[in-house]
């Protein structure tokens, strides 16, 4: 495909024109203000099923190190919250800063996290294959988690330590038996908003569940690199509508908190 980067010459403020649909009005992505957040009582909880997830492998794209789901049944979906049926899970990534400065790409009133865990899933329902979601406007459900430094992460070092196999363009490497399930945090209370991929193609097939409560990595963690661009796209205006999910009611036992 096209060149783009995160660079003075081929960076964010240039996508448009290779891909004019950065100038779109579902762009991601946003700077989420929490007061101007609509609560939807209609918006039930999501509801995660990853227990069967097969990872197949690790791959540094140039962009971001991307882990690949096998996506060929339902074996692994995110459902409910404001979605009408369930989506696979297809791969996820990480976007994360340079050196300890915060890449997160979604900030809170303004204040950004060390890094951004993107969780793809599309919707194998309606269309039939990934490529087609991806480009469809109810087509993919990506699940964003933000990463803040604090303690280790006991899971992330899976990851951190096959990284150092792909640090390099283009390397991929087998990766088996990982189950997104350790990354996530203790509450799956959300904010919703209908977004876009943040990177070319940029297509505008995003429903964005971003979960308000961080994972927490150690600064060693978080400071890893790789060859693949480090940069994060500018903040596009804010949704003018985001709905934030139901109290979690793992409090009343009612749905029980995912198994970390
Ligand atoms: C067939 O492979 C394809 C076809 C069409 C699109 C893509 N993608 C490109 C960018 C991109 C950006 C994402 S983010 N940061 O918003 O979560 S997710 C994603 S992608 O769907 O993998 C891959
Ligand atoms: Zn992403």
């Amino acid at each position: 495909g096209k060149h783009w980067g995160y660079g003075k010459d081929d960076g964010p403020s240039i996508w448009h024109q290779n891909f004019p649909v950065a100038e779109g009005d579902r762009q991601s992505p946003i700077d989420i203000m929490p007061q101007q957040a609509s609560h939807d009582p209609n918006l039930g909880p999501i509801v995660l099923n990853y227990d069967h997830c097969t990872s197949l492998n690790i791959c540094n794209n140039g962009h971001s190190v991307v882990v690949e789901f096998d996506d060929t049944d339902d074996r692994s979906v995110i459902l409910g919250g404001p979605l009408d049926n369930p989506y696979r899970l297809k791969q996820f990534h990480f976007h994360w800063g340079g050196k300890g400065c915060h890449g997160s790409e979604h900030t809170v009133e303004g204040n950004s996290y060390a890094s951004e865990l993107h969780l793809v899933h599309w919707n194998a329902v309606k269309y039939r294959s990934f490529g087609e979601a991806a480009s469809a406007p109810d087509g993919l459900a990506v699940l964003g988690i933000f990463l803040e430094t604090g303690d280790d992460h006991r899971w992330l070092h899976t990851i951190t330590d096959a990284l150092y196999m792909v640090k390099y363009k283009a390397s991929v490497t087998d990766f088996k038996g990982f189950n997104p399930k350790c990354l996530l945090p203790s509450s799956l209370h959300y904010w919703t908003y209908l977004g876009s991929l943040t990177t070319p193609p940029l297509h505008e097939s995003v429903t964005w569940i971003v979960l308000k409560e961080p994972i927490a990595v150690s600064e060693r963690q978080a400071s890893f690199e790789c060859s693949c661009s480090l940069g994060r796209k500018r903040i596009r205006g804010y949704a003018w509508k985001i709905t934030s999910g139901p109290p979690s009611l793992s409090k009343a036992g009612k749905y029980a908190p995912p198994i970390n």
